[in-house]
């Protein structure tokens, strides 16, 4: 599944200079795409996540899990640059969130969740091309045919070539989730993260994208992408790293074979949990 349309060698971006106090503080890998440090959100006094310290390599493929409120979404908006921490600091593709332009910096990364609000009148082609601008519809910008034909190339990709013509409001959820990650990527972004993308899909829908994001995962041309799920069972098999969350704070993260445990799992979704694994994909029930 390799689309992309860069031609330099690395996608770790630009980086602050080497006088730059937050660059000499990190005393990290030059593939670092995410550097949260003890960061914390609060609002109306109380902590949406606390205190969480995390990062993200380059070649690192992660999934957020935990309950309902257990702060993934909360953690993925920091790294989308799309929340500010209220306490801790928060590096994305090197740039300090506070202290660089935000809207350049959205323009490195891809972000799908469902929140998002994509028009329903406009061809699924057009909204995975008019990510290219960062619109979400068709207005007055230009657009030639290496865009037209990567946005195609994109909905091929992801198993929907032949939706290009198809308004979007007329698509199935399955459909949406596919057109949103083929948009996702339409600005070939250094990270790619991806807010509950199997939620709402039913079960060949799910296998389907599952299989196509193992897929995406093992291309080393791929972006470092973060996936949030509630379930164990949409891990794509080739991710390679696993954070678990409960109550705003981190259970346990690394690397995905030592972190998804029944122990670990037991205690984020705060019930007895037994594991098992078939073909490399992961399955929970109750003990
Ligand atoms: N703007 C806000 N003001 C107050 N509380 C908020 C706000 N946004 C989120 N929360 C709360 O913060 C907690 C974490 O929310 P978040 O959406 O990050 O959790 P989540 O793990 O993604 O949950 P889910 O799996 O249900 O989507 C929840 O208890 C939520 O109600």
């Amino acid at each position: 599944m390799a689309a992309h349309n860069t031609s330099s060698p690395t996608r770790a971006g630009p980086r602050q200079p080497s006088i730059s106090p937050a660059w000499l503080d990190w005393h990290v890998s030059d593939d670092l795409v995410i550097a949260v440090e003890h960061a914390t959100v609060t609002r109306n006094g109380n902590h949406l996540i606390h205190s969480v310290s995390w990062q993200v390599e380059l070649d690192e493929r992660w999934v957020i899990l935990g309950p309902n409120g257990a702060g993934k979404t909360t953690l993925l908006n920091l790294a989308g640059a799309r929340l500010h921490p209220t306490r801790g600091t928060v590096d994305v593709l090197g740039e300090r969130l506070g202290r660089t332009n935000i809207a350049e910096l959205r323009t490195r990364l891809g972000f799908t969740s469902n929140g998002l609000p994509l028009p329903a009148e406009e061809t699924a082609r057009n909204v995975v091309m008019t990510a290219s601008w960062g619109v979400v519809g068709r207005y007055r910008e230009r657009y030639d045919r290496l865009d037209e034909g990567r946005a195609q190339a994109l909905l091929s990709q992801l198993g929907v070539a032949n939706l290009g013509d198809r308004l979007y409001g007329t698509l199935s959820e399955g459909e949406r989730k596919r057109v949103q990650i083929a948009r996702a990527l339409m600005t070939d972004p250094e990270l790619l993260l991806l807010d509950e993308p199997t939620a709402g899909l039913d079960l060949g829908a799910r296998e389907d994208l599952v299989r196509r994001l193992s897929e995406l995962a093992e291309d080393p041309d791929a972006p470092a992408i973060v996936l949030v799920t509630h379930h164990v069972e949409e891990i794509p098999p080739s991710f390679t790293h696993a954070m678990l969350m409960r109550d705003g704070a981190v259970v346990a993260q690394g690397l995905l074979r030592d972190t998804i445990t029944a122990d670990n799992l037991s205690t984020a979704f705060g019930l007895p949990l037994k594991l098992s694994t078939i073909d490399g994909r992961f399955h929970a029930q109750a003990a």
